[in-house]
């Protein structure tokens, strides 16, 4: 008896990829033919999927049908990220499609160096990325990224992102004078940071990251009622003062309703580079703890890596000069992990425009 098209889309909705995730969504777009023993799939998703995945998957999905007697299929993936609906239910930006914060509860846990790499790990998977430092306390996105160029202002006060290793990148540091920050605060500060975001020409972007200042402060606060985001994303490292803050953090963000995507630990662990001996520097397993106390999804857990932030003091990326070293792997996870996150959350219907209907 020959394989059905039912029996072949029962098989594909359990499937499971690497990181756990379900293969398909409900917005997965397949189209299933059988031609004479032949089978022929053409999937289109909704998160990218660059070539390692493209094969991993393939992998899958020839294995998982092979189990029923299938031989013979030939597959294509195609995708394309789609505009999900915002946490404050605001339109999205022309542009953008999805505006995501990273977060932490303190300064110092790595949220700058992991917006930039994940950025950076967006991009490598084949999105259109964008980067906005609006770290009022102190921008070091251009430093991490190499950047000493200024926005170039157009027509109604446009500004024109840098472009660098293919992001889209604007940064507070372009527009504030850091000798005199203390200056800047409260309605003045956050209205520049709605400027910064919203009056940047971004192009065609799958994916906005806002490298957020560390804390629960005026920009937070204005991030959740008038930035069009799609929720945060929070960084902190594996230690119970971190873990603390990040509480505080979580609850500040869940109780002005912006989603929290998801918790990445950063720094969770040193391995020796001479003798090869693993410790956790800082204690272990708090993402963890905290992920399940909130019910909020583990990204990733990224080692503390002396090349890391070698790299980022002289504006290089680690992934970007060493795609396959063990933590590029890692940063290339958690950003499908995020972007998968993403792709499950409603379609922003908002944004589509009513059809002209002629009469
Ligand atoms: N996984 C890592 N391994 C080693 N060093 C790291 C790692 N992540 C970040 N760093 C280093 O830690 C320092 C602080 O990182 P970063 O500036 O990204 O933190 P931040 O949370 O954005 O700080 P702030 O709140 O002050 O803006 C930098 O020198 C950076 O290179």
């Amino acid at each position: 008896m020959s394989t059905t098209i039912e029996q072949i889309r029962a098989i594909l909705h359990s499937i499971k990829d690497h990181n756990g995730i379900d293969i398909l969504n409900k917005y997965s777009k397949v189209l299933i033919d059988v031609n004479e023993g032949l089978v022929i799939i053409n999937l289109e998703l909704n998160y990218p999927v660059n070539q390692s995945i493209d094969v991993l998957m393939k992998e899958k999905i020839v294995h998982a049908l092979e189990s029923i007697g299938v031989l013979k299929v030939y597959i294509n993936i195609t995708w394309q990220v789609m505009t999900h609906v915002t946490s404050n239910l605001l339109k999205s930006y022309t542009g953008v499609k999805n505006i995501i914060a990273v977060v932490s509860g303190k300064g110092g846990v790595g949220k700058s160096t992991v917006s930039a790499n994940l950025a950076y790990s967006l991009y490598l998977l084949g999105a259109r990325v964008g980067i906005v430092d609006a770290d009022i306390y102190g921008p070091s996105i251009p430093i991490i990224m190499g950047v000493s160029d200024q926005p170039e202002i157009i027509e109604h006060d446009r500004m024109v992102p840098i472009i660098k290793h293919g992001i889209q990148l604007n940064s507070l540091g372009f527009l504030l004078d850091y000798d005199s920050p203390a200056v800047l605060r409260g309605p003045m500060i956050t209205k520049i940071f709605e400027q910064l975001v919203s009056k940047t020409k971004w192009c065609d972007l799958d994916y906005l990251i806002v490298d957020m200042p560390p804390g629960t402060g005026d920009i937070a606060l204005s991030l959740a009622k008038n930035v069009p985001v799609v929720g945060t994303v929070i960084v902190t490292t594996p230690q119970d003062v971190s873990l603390m803050d990040v509480r505080r953090c979580i609850k500040m963000y869940k109780k002005v309703g912006t989603r929290i995507l998801g918790i990445i630990e950063n720094m969770s662990s040193y391995v020796c580079p001479h003798c090869m001996n693993g410790s956790n520097l800082f204690g272990s397993g708090g993402g963890k703890r905290i992920s399940a106390q909130y019910d909020v999804p583990l990204l990733g857990e990224l080692p503390f890596d002396n090349y890391i932030r070698s790299q980022s003091d002289i504006g290089e990326f680690l992934i970007f000069n060493n795609p396959l070293t063990n933590i590029a792997n890692k940063y290339l996870d958690m950003s499908i992990n995020l972007s998968k996150q993403i792709a499950l959350l409603p379609k922003n219907d908002r944004n589509i425009f009513p059809p002209i209907v002629s009469r």
